[in-house]
Formats: structure tokens, sequence, C-alpha cells
């Protein structure tokens, strides 16, 4: 039998929130009335249904409950997600099982109940720790609930946690950022991503823009930020996250070292490559009331060939560590040959260095990644 090589991890999808945050740009919608929780599980066991037959036998290697909020929803029906979800696909044993959490919705009982039903990483949406910032960003938690939910987190032996933190927030200081840094860090996440506040078109930020510290109070915040953190042993892996040695976020490795996905649940996306090469990319209604009539499947499509090294490098070189060549093929089913002319290229013009095994993006080829990118289209 054919015998994959890529990892299959699984996104779910959970589109609700208690309030929209001001510069949030995920799928995420403000609750009017208490939805369905129970009906949405069981529509995303269909949409799983649904999906399962472009998996061709295969198990699952991580597992990511994002959102909006996913702890909104009981442990009872995480716990029967996930039992229905192993009915369908196997979960390899020593899956990691990540749920993402709000500091306001989170109660001791609620977390030993993820954890019972198997999650063993929960991130928790913490932004900063400082009163005046949470208001300005629209959170809907204060600063002591932050750290309550990180000691919850910690004093839960779990495999891993993180904490989301922003920076470049209105009226941040220097200090300001450094002390979320150091407050983060008091409570010991094995893992933290640390976001530059970005401003995204379709947001309230979008249309009515705050005023964000200049350029220069950016650099500085983040050099002095990213030392703080390699001082306290967290290694930078990606732009946005740290983690100390061998806690990095197994599905988003997975994403980014172009492994397989599949998506679930509301404008949830999957790839997932085919016996004979072909990747299909699925996307999925976007909307809770369309998906909750079971409309679950927006559009599908395969991705062409001749873009296929361009995507694998554009997710590939988010990473700071080298790329196997073996990789490449394998993940991709071309043969190395077919990219000898882009990758000279990218050599003579001090992007990448190679080795017999492996490329390794240069600090010029960060610097320049959407040049580098373009060599490969
Ligand atoms: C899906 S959200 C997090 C989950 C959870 N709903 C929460 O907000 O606590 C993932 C993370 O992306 C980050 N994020 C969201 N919008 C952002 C933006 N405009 N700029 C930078 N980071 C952003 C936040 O740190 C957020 O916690
Ligand atoms: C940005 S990460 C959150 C990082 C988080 N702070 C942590 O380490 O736990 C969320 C993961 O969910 C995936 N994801 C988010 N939205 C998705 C969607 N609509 N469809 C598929 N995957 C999604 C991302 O690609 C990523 O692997
Ligand atoms: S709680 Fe999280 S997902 Fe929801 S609106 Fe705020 S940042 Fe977005």
């Amino acid at each position: 039998m054919f015998e994959y090589k890529i990892p299959l991890s699984l996104y779910i999808h959970m589109p609700w929130c208690v309030q929209k945050c001001p510069y949030c740009d995920f799928n995420s919608h403000k609750m009017k009335k208490t939805p369905d929780y129970s009906a949405y599980i069981d529509h995303l066991i269909n949409d799983l249904k649904q999906d399962i037959m472009l998996c061709n036998n295969r198990t699952i290697h991580s597992i990511f409950i994002g959102g909006g909020t996913p702890s909104l929803f009981s442990a009872e029906l995480i716990n029967n997600l996930l039992i229905n979800i192993s009915k369908i696909i196997p979960i390899n044993h020593d899956a990691e099982i990540t749920i993402e959490a709000n500091p306001n919705s989170v109660d001791v009982e609620r977390f030993k109940g993820y954890q019972q039903a198997g999650v063993n990483r929960i991130s928790i949406g913490v932004q900063s720790f400082q009163a005046d910032k949470l208001i300005k960003l629209g959170r809907v938690h204060n600063p002591q609930e932050a750290i309550d939910a990180g000691k919850l987190a910690h004093d839960l032996n779990l495999k891993s946690f993180n904490l989301d933190l922003m920076h470049g927030l209105p009226k941040q200081t220097l200090d300001d950022a450094l002390n979320d840094l150091k407050q983060a860090i008091a409570l010991a996440p094995p893992h933290l991503s640390w976001y530059q506040l970005t401003i995204e078109p379709n947001t309230l930020f979008g249309s009515k823009p705050p005023i964000l510290p200049d350029d220069d109070m950016l650099w500085d915040i983040y050099q002095q930020g990213h030392q703080l953190l390699t001082r306290h042993g967290y290694e930078q892996y990606e732009t946005s996250a740290y983690a100390k040695p061998n806690y990095q976020c197994q599905h988003n490795l997975n994403y980014w070292r172009f492994g397989d996905y599949i998506g679930i649940g509301c404008g949830a996306h999957g790839k997932l490559t085919q016996n004979d090469g072909t990747i299909i990319r699925t996307v999925k209604t976007k909307h809770p009331k369309g998906y909750l009539e079971g409309r679950y499947l927006e559009h599908s499509y395969t991705v062409a060939k001749d873009e296929l090294a361009f995507e694998f490098f554009m997710n590939r070189f988010r990473l700071f560590e080298p790329t196997p060549k073996s990789e490449f093929e394998q993940r991709t089913f071309l043969p190395l040959q077919s990219i000898d002319k882009p990758i000279s290229l990218a050599i003579e013009k001090n992007y990448l260095v190679e080795d017999n095994q492996s490329w390794q993006i240069t600090d010029h080829g960060k610097l320049f990644l959407n040049s580098l990118l373009e060599i490969f289209l």
C-alpha cells in the first residue's frame, strides 16, 4: 500500500465570541443569543465525515481547536467532539491537542474537564497584562483574570501551554511592552506567541485607526523583547512564535512544513495530498448560519502544479530551521531538478545558502522574503 510520509493535522474552528475585538480579522462572530453549541458539534462531525474520503486511511498527528472562542464550549461537549472524531479517524496516542481559551471564560473545572477529554495544550489569549491596554483592545478580561488563567494552565501540568501576547499597542512604551513580557515569563509558559498588532482593513481599527508607536519605538520593542525572551531560554522558531527547546507547537510546525490538515467548522481551510500527489485545498462556509444549515464545503480546488514550489517555500521559509531537500520532494511530488534554476538564482542573490541535505534562508533572504518567493513563481 502507498505509505504517506506527510503528517495529517486537524483544525477545528469555533466561530463565536462574547464580543468582537476591534483589531480582529478572524472569522469570529459576536453572539446575539446563546448559540446551540451542541448542534454545532454535531455539524462538525458531519463535516468531518464528508472530508474523510480525501484522507486515505491516515491517522491524526495534531488537533487545534481554534476560534473565535473555543473555551465557550463546555468540557462535556469538547469530550463528545473528541470521542466522535476518534470513531471516524484514529488520533495518534501522542497527538498534541490544543484548545484556545479566553481568560474570562475559564475556570478550574472547565480546564480540568478539557484535560480529561484529551486536551494536552491550552493557548490563552492574554494580549496584555495592563488594564488600559486591555480596555483599548476591547477585551472582556482584566489583568488579574489573565494571570489567574496562566496560573491555572501552569498548575494542570499539561504537555504544554501557550500565552498569546501582542505588542506595538496604542500608547505602548518600551517599558510597557517589556513588563508584559516579564509578567508572561513569570507564568513560565513553555510557548509564547508574541504578535505585533497589525491594523486589518475589515475591522473597527481599520476604519478608525488608533495611533500606534512610531517605527523606531516598534523596532526597540521588538529588539529588546526578543533579547529578553532569548535570555529566558525561549527560542524564536517563526517571526511571532517562541518556545522553550522541544516545546514548539507541533500543529503550527506541520502547516509551515507543508504538511496536510483537515479543516472543519466555519471558514476552516484544509490541505489534503492525494495518492497521486495532487493537493486538494478545501474552504468551509464562513458564516455560522449557512454552516448550521448543513452547507459545509464552500469550495475546493486542486493546487496547480506550477504553483507547488512557490506554496511550499512560502510556508517553509516562515520557519527559521533549515529546509531538508528531501521534504521538498516528499511534499510536492516534484523532482529537485525542477527547481534547479530558481534555487541557483536565490543563492546567487544571497537569499539562500545550501549544503547537500538542506537549504537555509539567510538574514538577507528574510528581509527580502517577497523577492525570494517571487523567484519560484
Ligand atoms: C484567534 S485569536 C485568539 C483566540 C482567542 N479568541 C483570544 O482572542 O483570546 C489568535 C491570536 O491572534 C492574535 N491577533 C488577532 N488579531 C491580531 C492583529 N490584528 N494583530 C496581531 N495579532 C492579532 C491575538 O494575539 C490572538 O490571541
Ligand atoms: C496562529 S496559530 C495560533 C498560535 C497560538 N498562539 C498557539 O501557539 O497556540 C493557530 C493555528 O490554527 C490554524 N488556523 C487558524 N485559522 C485557520 C483556518 N481558518 N483554517 C485552518 N487552520 C487555521 C493556523 O494555521 C495555526 O496553525
Ligand atoms: S476574542 Fe479572539 S477571536 Fe474573538 S474577536 Fe477577540 S481576538 Fe478575535
